[in-house]
């Protein structure tokens, strides 16, 4: 370690919407940083003090850090110079479902390299989501062979993913809850313990286990999340069909059971983004190689699967086709453009197969959801001009600003706009010209159903 220095120095591999923003927090907490990546403009636009991503609080936070902060593409500076390094790439899930550790293994194989110039001990912390085993098997498999080093002598291991979301990165490293650390021996668990107490404004519980009970509780957080989540849905579903009942109400209680807790338990359309939709199916594959048994994250995939044809029988209730819909939101969640499995752009493309004139705005994600809806949708960069151009509206990312929309807007006397909030954000109440179509409510059905008699 430097010994002008109390503190480890730390390296950062992988740039993206979670390396980033670790490094600028761990700059503005007085470590000294080297974060490295294959894209030379991320590199540049660090070094140039600028976000090399989209994400709240990571400009401001690298103003703050800066004079702690360097970028570079040459791993064998980044290894020399720090102590410990985070490897944050990408681990996409492969054709089996499982995660892939190919960029993880590439990276691996460059730190190892760089490792024989150097005879100082070194700890490489694994932080991208990997599958149970691959750290203590094919990941130190490779270090060790590229270093020349054994795992335990004067080299450290550990898997230490990050719990945080997107577009709350940096408050999520702030406070987090725990802290998880699998280890390969006390040495290494040791230093990585001490970064996140000077890191984290928190008291969070500090987990230390071996490599591969982290990586099972990592994905397991997810997976019981993501049950809580479609339980919800299911509980919405029930709604739907109950006369005066309200998904809202119910989740809410029975959030109220400390044994249960409010979080995660939001009815609405399911959850979509880079993380929670391929945790249950990587969860089941390993379970189907393993021979365990795993319907339950089946199950909560199904049911998440099951939310856009819910939602889609809602609009189909209460809008004929060759109507104009606009689709409000097409990131996976408010504040990001992040737009992979999003159900903004998959309710975009149902709805202009279905013979929908579609409209879309965001916030954020226009530019991301045209480059995948193409032609299939006019993009408005107001929503309210969307609203005021539409004969519906589905609210499909709760942005605040959508709550103080004027649902009336545009609208002549006797022209209806039917608005179907599955999200609950939309406070008022059936005016004229506007039909408030709730989803977790079972009135909207109830009233589509008199209608139809009525028609
Ligand atoms: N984004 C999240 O919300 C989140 C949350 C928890 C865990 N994770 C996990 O973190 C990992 C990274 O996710 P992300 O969203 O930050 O990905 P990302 O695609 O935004 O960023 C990854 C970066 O790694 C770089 N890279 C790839 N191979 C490299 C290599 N060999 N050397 C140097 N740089 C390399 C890419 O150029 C890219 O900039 C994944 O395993 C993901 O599952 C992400
Ligand atoms: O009660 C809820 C809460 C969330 N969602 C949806 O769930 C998805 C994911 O939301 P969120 O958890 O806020 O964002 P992510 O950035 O996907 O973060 C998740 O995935 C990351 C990657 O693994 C983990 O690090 C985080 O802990 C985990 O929350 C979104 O579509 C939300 O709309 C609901 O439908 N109901």
């Amino acid at each position: 370690m430097n010994v002008t220095s109390t503190r480890p120095r730390l390296s950062v591999i992988g740039l993206g919407k979670l390396g980033s923003p670790m490094a600028a927090v761990f700059g503005v907490k007085g470590f000294d940083v080297v974060g490295v990546d294959l894209s030379s403009t991320f590199v540049s636009a660090l070094n140039a003090g600028r976000a090399p991503v989209e994400e709240p609080q990571l400009q401001e936070f690298l103003d703050r850090a800066k004079g702690r902060i360097r970028a570079t593409g040459d791993y064998e500076d980044a290894i020399r110079s720090t102590d410990i390094t985070f490897i944050i790439v990408p681990t996409p899930s492969g054709p089996d479902r499982l995660f892939q550790n190919r960029y993880v293994v590439d990276a691996v194989e460059r730190i190892g390299k760089a490792l024989h110039n150097k005879s100082d001990y070194h700890v490489v912390v694994v932080t991208s989501t990997v599958m149970p085993g691959s750290t203590g098997g094919e990941i130190r498999a490779a270090l060790e062979r590229t270093s020349g080093r054994i795992v335990g002598e004067n080299l450290g291991l550990c898997y230490n993913p990050e719990f945080i979301a997107l577009g709350s990165v940096v408050r999520d490293m702030l406070f987090p809850d725990m802290i998880l650390i699998g280890e390969s021996d006390t040495r290494a668990g040791d230093m990585l313990e001490a970064v996140y107490r000077g890191s984290t404004e928190s008291t969070p519980e500090f987990h230390r286990m071996n490599l591969v009970n982290a990586e099972l509780c990592k994905i397991s957080v997810n997976t019981f999340v993501t049950t809580k989540i479609s339980y919800a849905n299911m509980i919405a579903d029930m709604c739907d069909h109950l006369p005066g009942a309200d998904a809202h109400v119910v989740t809410r209680a029975v959030g109220a059971d400390s044994r249960i807790g409010r979080k995660y338990l939001k009815p609405a359309i399911g959850y979509g983004g880079p993380c929670f939709p391929r945790d249950n199916k990587a969860f089941a594959a390993l379970g189907r190689k393993l021979g365990v048994n795993c319907e339950l994250a089946e199950a909560t995939d199904r049911v998440n699967d099951h939310q856009l044809h819910r939602l889609m029988g809602a609009v189909e209730a209460s809008v004929s086709p060759g109507q104009t819909i606009a689709v409000l939101g097409l990131s996976y969640k408010p504040h990001t453009g992040v737009v992979e499995e999003s159900q903004g752009v998959s309710l975009a493309v149902m709805l202009a197969e279905a013979g929908y004139g579609v409209m879309v705005s965001d916030p954020m994600a226009n530019d991301a959801g045209v480059a995948v809806l193409g032609t299939r949708a006019d993009v408005f960069a107001s929503a309210a001009d969307a609203v005021a151009n539409a004969d519906a509206v589905v609210i499909m990312t709760p942005w605040p600003e959508f709550s103080e929309i004027n649902w009336h807007s545009g609208l002549s006397a006797g022209q209806s706009r039917v608005v179907i909030d599955p999200w609950g954000i939309v406070e008022t109440t059936e005016t004229s010209g506007v039909k408030l179509v709730r989803l977790g409510r079972g009135d909207w059905r109830h009233a589509s159903a008199a209608r139809e008699a009525a028609a």
